[in-house]
């Protein structure tokens, strides 16, 4: 076939994070585009991840700032809480940004299938409509869903898909998972008012940040009545009488709760793709398997974001499809998105950042490292009289004094984290950070009064 004998130049595959920017971008290039979404217009981040995610975080904080602002003088009289309101107001937002990503994407010329899509022939999608389309390009961009344990009544759990539509708060929720999911949520819940169990099927919570701060949440956490189970996995679930579940957890006797959220990760949605038609390798995790170029096996079929599980990030999904679209309608000389250095937050309370290496990374790559710490209590926490302390931590590589990683706990440490990931990235020294003027008073001045 020649180009123009092709209904499109590209296909995409899920129209989220990736998918969006990599169509709008090729779109923007010259080619002609269609996408197809089978749920709603914007993925996981907009529709059900990251976006709402934040707005809860939001809306849950205020329970300590309202407590807090009786010591800085306020009298806040008949407080309530109206979670149907938040959920609602919440739910319009998501909705306004839905078609705001639709708009963009009707702007550049790129025509969307709201539909299903599955490859059926080297070059060939057919939607769940029965239409058959071409293209020259084929971008899966189909993102993850939560993996859900298999235990007996795993049916009668919930995941983050279905936390942001309760009809109600629960009054005792069990939330099973220690990484992202399970503690921004946990923390969410607890301001208001669940009584928040977490059960974790090993002994550390958010594998992968450094040891200090992922104590210091814990500690915190706990202190604000969230409760732990470690090495706790489900040996099975039921209805209770009244709509309650029993559930029963390793090394646990049987417990009561409400609703039972799972958040034990995210697999790739390769399902029903068509991908053995296409002959595209998978790897062990189930993964589309694909080159530095976001390029699979199959040369004219790309797959960008969570379904190559490389980093199951927002901010990465979307720099590897601006990277694919640039690279293949561009005329550029291809190149890789730099997966090194990626700065990541939790939206736990209170939140956590990171960039770089963690103390025993380091330890272990660079052997000689210097660790600077800086525990305090924010000034607003010191006034509030809430015994809440941050960390700071800074690793240098002592054979050259560049900074190798910091990692934060505190009131908007990943704010703060964003212009310092810059820093660490391009390679500064902990004498770049000392030449610099501190900002007072601030949280953020400690990273450039480290002792
Ligand atoms: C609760 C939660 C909170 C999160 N918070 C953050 C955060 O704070 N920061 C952050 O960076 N990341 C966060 N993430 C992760 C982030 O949402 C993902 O990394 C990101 O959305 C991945 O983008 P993607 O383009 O790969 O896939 P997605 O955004 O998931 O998009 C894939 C799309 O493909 C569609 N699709 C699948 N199969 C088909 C098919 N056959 N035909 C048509 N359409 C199909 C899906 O419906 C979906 O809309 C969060 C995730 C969750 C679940
Ligand atoms: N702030 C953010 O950037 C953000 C927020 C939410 C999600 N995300 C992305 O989404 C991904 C998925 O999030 P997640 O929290 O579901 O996964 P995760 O990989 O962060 O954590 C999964 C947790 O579940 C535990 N676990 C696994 N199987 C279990 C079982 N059977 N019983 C009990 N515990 C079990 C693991 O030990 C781990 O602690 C993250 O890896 C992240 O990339 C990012």
């Amino acid at each position: 076939m020649t180009d123009a004998e092709y209904d499109y130049d590209l296909f995409t595959i899920g129209i989220g994070s990736g998918g969006t920017r990599a169509s709008r971008v090729a779109a923007a290039h010259g080619a002609r585009v269609a996408a197809a979404e089978e749920y709603r217009v914007g993925g996981t981040c907009v529709i059900r991840g990251c976006v709402p995610k934040k707005m809860l975080v939001y809306g849950a904080h205020f329970a300590e700032d309202i407590d807090d602002a009786a010591q800085f003088g306020w009298t806040i009289e008949g407080k309530s809480f109206d979670w149907v309101k938040l959920r609602d107001h919440v739910q319009n937002d998501i909705d306004r940004l839905e078609g705001l990503y639709g708009e963009t994407l009707d702007n550049h010329g790129v025509t969307i299938f709201k539909e299903r899509a599955e490859i059926t022939g080297e070059h060939e999608i057919t939607l769940s409509s029965g239409k058959t389309v071409t293209a020259k390009y084929i971008l899966i961009a189909t993102g993850a869903r939560p993996h859900v344990p298999d235990f007996p009544g795993s049916e009668l759990a919930i995941t983050s898909n279905e936390a942001f539509h309760l009809d109600d708060i629960p009054k005792r929720i069990l939330i099973a998972g220690g990484g992202y999911i399970a503690n921004e949520f946990a923390g969410i819940f607890n301001e208001f008012g669940s009584k928040v169990t977490i059960a974790n099927r090993s002994d550390v919570i958010l594998r992968g940040y450094d040891a200090s701060v992922r104590d210091r949440l814990l500690q915190i956490s706990l202190s604000k009545g969230i409760e732990f189970c470690f090495k706790a996995e489900f040996e099975y679930m039921e209805k209770n009488e009244d709509g309650s579940l029993k559930v029963k957890l390793t090394g646990h006797d049987e417990r009561d709760f409400d609703v039972v959220m799972v958040a034990t990760g995210r697999v790739p949605n390769i399902e029903g793709l068509g991908l053995d038609v296409a002959g595209v390798k998978l790897g062990d995790r189930g993964q589309i398997k694909v080159d530095e170029f976001s390029k699979t096996n199959v040369e004219h079929i790309y797959a960008v974001g969570d379904v190559t599980d490389r980093v199951q990030l927002t901010p990465v999904a979307i720099r590897e499809g601006q990277a694919f679209a640039d690279s293949v309608f561009g005329g550029v000389e291809p190149y890789a998105v730099d997966h090194s250095c990626i700065p990541s937050a939790v939206f736990s309370h209170p939140p956590i950042a990171a960039v770089g290496m963690t103390e025993s990374e380091a330890r272990n790559s660079l052997g000689n490292i210097k660790v600077y710490q800086s525990d305090f209590r924010a000034m607003k926490n010191v006034v509030a009289g809430r015994n809440e302390r941050s960390l700071y931590k800074m690793i240098v590589d002592a054979a050259n004094d560049k900074i190798v990683g910091i990692h934060m706990i505190g009131p908007e440490s990943p704010e703060i984290m964003q212009a310092a990931a810059i820093a660490v990235k391009v390679g500064l020294t902990k004498a770049d950070f000392d030449s610099t003027t501190a900002i007072h008073p601030t949280m953020a001045e400690e990273l450039v009064l480290f002792k």
